[in-house]
């Protein structure tokens, strides 16, 4: 299959070096000197078992041609979503699949009228160390979902894609998948940001556990969720599977960039103004991440 993937970060990267082992790959980058980077060097990972290097064929973003991939994957955060799609109208034609955290993504796929859409789960964890190497510090699957249109072909081709640090599985649910991953960022990234505490700390300590499991009520309300039990265990296991991480969003505060926040609390805040439901603690710290924000310089 040829896969166009957008957006040479952490986990562009590390589709790119997974994906070339069994199809055709080109990684469209913005930047002039990540694209030399990456043509001199190739693509490293370091995972546990140690570093390995593939060569993938890198482009500019302004390079793209129409009909040259079977699949795009838009892997930009969701604050980059809206410009892109904007400046890439050509791409609204082609079976894409977004991975980003959250669910405002679904907004904004909406309004561009995309026609095969699939969206991701990706239970990686990956951080970028420069521009051509990712550190593949947790190994999970992605699971993948229909959100608009239908492809089996396509899905299958990434359920195929066999190599055990890098599985894809396909569910019918996309609301239940970006719930599950959305209830587990909005209650371990903005409270280890604040609190500048790995993951598992929220449940060692019993102060920030209390608060862990308050959020989880007002965010289960304004979700409407069924099983309560089950996405609470699902977020308290992932946080003591991850104890030793440090959340993406304490990490993005630390070096002073942009956080996804709007992707996850200000989606759920969003969400209970249209339902009429109170949820004082979310926007409370929403309104902290976005002041922390400030003080570093961002918006
Ligand atoms: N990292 C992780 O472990 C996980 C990440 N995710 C999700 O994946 C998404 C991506 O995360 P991550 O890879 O960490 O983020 P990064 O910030 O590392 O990567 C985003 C990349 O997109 C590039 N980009 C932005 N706009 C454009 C554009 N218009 N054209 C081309 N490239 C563009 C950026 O380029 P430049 O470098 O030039 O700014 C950057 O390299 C997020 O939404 C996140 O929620 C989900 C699960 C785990
Ligand atoms: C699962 C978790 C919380 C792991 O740190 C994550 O997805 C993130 O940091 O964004």
């Amino acid at each position: 299959m040829r896969v166009a993937i957008i957006g040479g970060g952490a986990i562009g990267l590390l589709f790119s070096y997974y994906l070339k082992q069994e199809h055709s790959v080109v990684l469209y980058v913005r930047s002039h000197s990540q694209k030399m980077e990456i043509e001199a060097n190739g693509i490293t990972v370091r995972n546990q078992e140690g570093l390995f290097h593939t060569y993938v064929q890198v482009k500019f973003i302004s390079e793209w041609e129409e009909d040259e991939a079977d699949l795009v994957i838009v892997c930009v955060k969701q604050y980059q979503l809206e410009s892109l799609l904007k400046d890439m109208e050509f791409i609204h034609g082609q079976p894409s699949l977004f991975i980003q955290n959250g669910m405002a993504h679904l907004n904004i796929i909406d309004r561009f009228k995309l026609n095969h859409v699939y969206v991701g789960s990706v239970e990686h964890g990956a951080y970028r160390e420069n521009g051509h190497t990712v550190i593949h510090t947790g190994i999970g699957e992605t699971k993948l979902a229909c959100y608009q249109g239908r492809n089996q072909k396509i899905v299958n081709e990434l359920v195929q894609t066999s190599n055990p640090s890098f599985r894809f599985c396909f569910v019918d649910d996309y609301k239940g998948m970006l719930q599950k991953k959305l209830v587990v960022n909005a209650l371990i990234n903005p409270l280890t940001a604040l609190l500048n505490v790995e993951n598992g700390m929220l449940i060692d300590n019993p102060h920030y556990y209390q608060t862990f499991t308050e959020m989880f009520t007002e965010v289960s309300t304004i979700l409407g969720l069924d099983d309560e039990q089950l996405y609470f265990e699902h977020a308290r296991q992932i946080c003591l599977n991850t104890a030793h991480n440090q959340s993406s969003m304490l990490k993005d505060l630390e070096a002073g960039r942009e956080t996804e926040i709007e992707a996850i609390l200000g989606y759920l805040i969003a969400e209970a103004k249209r339902l009429q439901v109170e949820a004082p603690l979310i926007t409370a710290l929403f309104h902290l991440i976005k002041g922390k924000q400030l003080e570093r310089g961002g918006k």
